[in-house]
């Protein structure tokens, strides 16, 4: 590929104009707010394209505008001829293909796509080149799309250092609805508890709480969006929740009134039942760079908060000839300890922790 045109310079258009252009591709960018582009132009993604531009078609047009936009940004670029081939990044894919059939657009031309890679923040400023680096891109072909078109999109996932992976439109929306969009609603629910939380409890929020809620900082606007386009499949997986819910507040009351009765101890079988379908469901989530999930020990060191320290401990685990394979990080600001958790060979976890032991380094059990 050797010249694109991104349309609508967000977190997701600039990051992929930055990845694209850090591979000598010429990047062009164009978003209905000028600024948008001319900032996104300033990080180093592109050239501002020009009304009078563009001399020929680009290689790929890529539009990254929020989901209602997707069909009409197709259709004006289209007429417009600005690429041999089109793509997007919409979270969701049914309703933007549905809307282009309906609207009569050259669909041959087009293929869908949708980078699993995101971030809470909106915007060129939040954009990075490696925000797609290991992870998965699906693409949506269906049996009119073009070969080349096809292949342009390969180039790009390859390009921007994602994993292609090919799949129904409808699957997908189903497959979003239950790993993304629910888990959006279900984390904002949870921080919406905390609106009026007293400043005592929301000082002491530890790891846990900033785990579950770290994505109910995304932009109201844009999942307005994806939550409309996909509001049927996301409704069945909540529906599913929510049944699942009652039944936990209903454990849960009886524990309350009656925790030593043979009432409670059903009551809290039931409750440590659906906590182990939580670790069966979490462990079927892959590892890095979506390889399977390794089972890897866990080695949790004691580090003080003081600079240098993280350091010090990977040179001790390097002395000890350890390789970390995946590493958690639990940090309350206002206290002068963190816990960092390291993943190793199981082999390799108890000469680990003693060798960092007799290093002095607190490991806990
Ligand atoms: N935010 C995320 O984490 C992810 C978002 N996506 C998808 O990427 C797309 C873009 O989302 P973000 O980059 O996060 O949003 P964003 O709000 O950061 O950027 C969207 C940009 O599109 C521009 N725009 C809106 N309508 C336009 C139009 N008709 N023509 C030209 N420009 C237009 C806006 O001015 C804005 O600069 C959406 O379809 C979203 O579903 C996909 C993966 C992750
Ligand atoms: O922040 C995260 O971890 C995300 O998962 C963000 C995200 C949001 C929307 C998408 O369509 C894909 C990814």
């Amino acid at each position: 590929m050797k010249t694109a045109v991104v349309l609508g310079t967000g977190l997701i258009g600039t990051s992929v104009a930055l990845a694209l252009s850090r591979h000598g591709v010429l990047v062009l960018l164009e978003d209905r707010d000028p600024d948008a582009a001319r900032t996104a132009a300033s990080l180093g993604a592109g050239t501002v394209l020009v009304p009078e531009g563009l001399e020929q078609p680009v290689d790929l047009a890529i539009l990254a505008v929020p989901p209602a936009h997707v069909a009409r940004t197709l259709r004006d670029a289209q007429a417009r001829n600005l690429a041999r081939a089109y793509t997007d990044v919409c979270s969701v894919k049914g309703s933007p293909a549905a809307e282009a059939a309906s609207l009569g657009l050259d669909t041959t031309g087009y293929i869908g796509g949708h980078p699993l890679a995101g971030r809470e923040k909106s915007g060129p400023l939040a954009a990075r080149a490696d925000l797609f680096e290991g992870r998965p891109w699906v693409l949506t072909p269906d049996q009119g799309t073009r070969r080349d078109v096809l292949n342009r999109a390969l180039e790009l996932v390859s390009l921007c250092g994602a994993v292609p992976v090919v799949m129904d439109p409808v699957e997908h929306d189903h497959a979003v609805a239950l790993i993304s969009h629910a888990p959006h609603l279900v984390s904002a629910l949870m921080a919406a508890r905390l609106e009026h939380a007293s400043e005592e409890a929301a000082r002491i929020a530890g790891q846990g709480v900033r785990d579950v809620t770290r994505i109910a900082a995304g932009d109201p606007a844009l999942w307005r969006e994806i939550l409309t386009a996909n509001a049927g499949a996301v409704a069945d997986v909540l529906e599913d929740y929510a049944g699942d819910l009652a039944a936990v507040i209903g454990s849960l009351r009886s524990l309350a009134k009656e925790p030593n009765s043979p009432a409670g101890e059903a009551a809290a079988e039931e409750l440590v039942a659906r906590l182990r379908r939580g670790n069966a469901g979490q462990a079927r989530i892959p590892g890095k760079h979506g390889a399977p999930r390794a089972a890897y020990a866990a080695v949790p060191v004691v580090i003080g908060d003081a600079p240098g320290e993280l350091a010090r401990l990977f040179a001790a685990v390097g002395a000890i000839r350890v390789n970390i394979e995946d590493l958690a990080i639990e940090h309350s600001p206002g206290q002068n300890v963190g816990l960092v958790t390291l993943y190793v060979d199981p082999d390799a976890a108890p000469g680990l922790a003693a060798q960092l032991v007799e290093r002095g380094w607190t490991v806990q059990n």
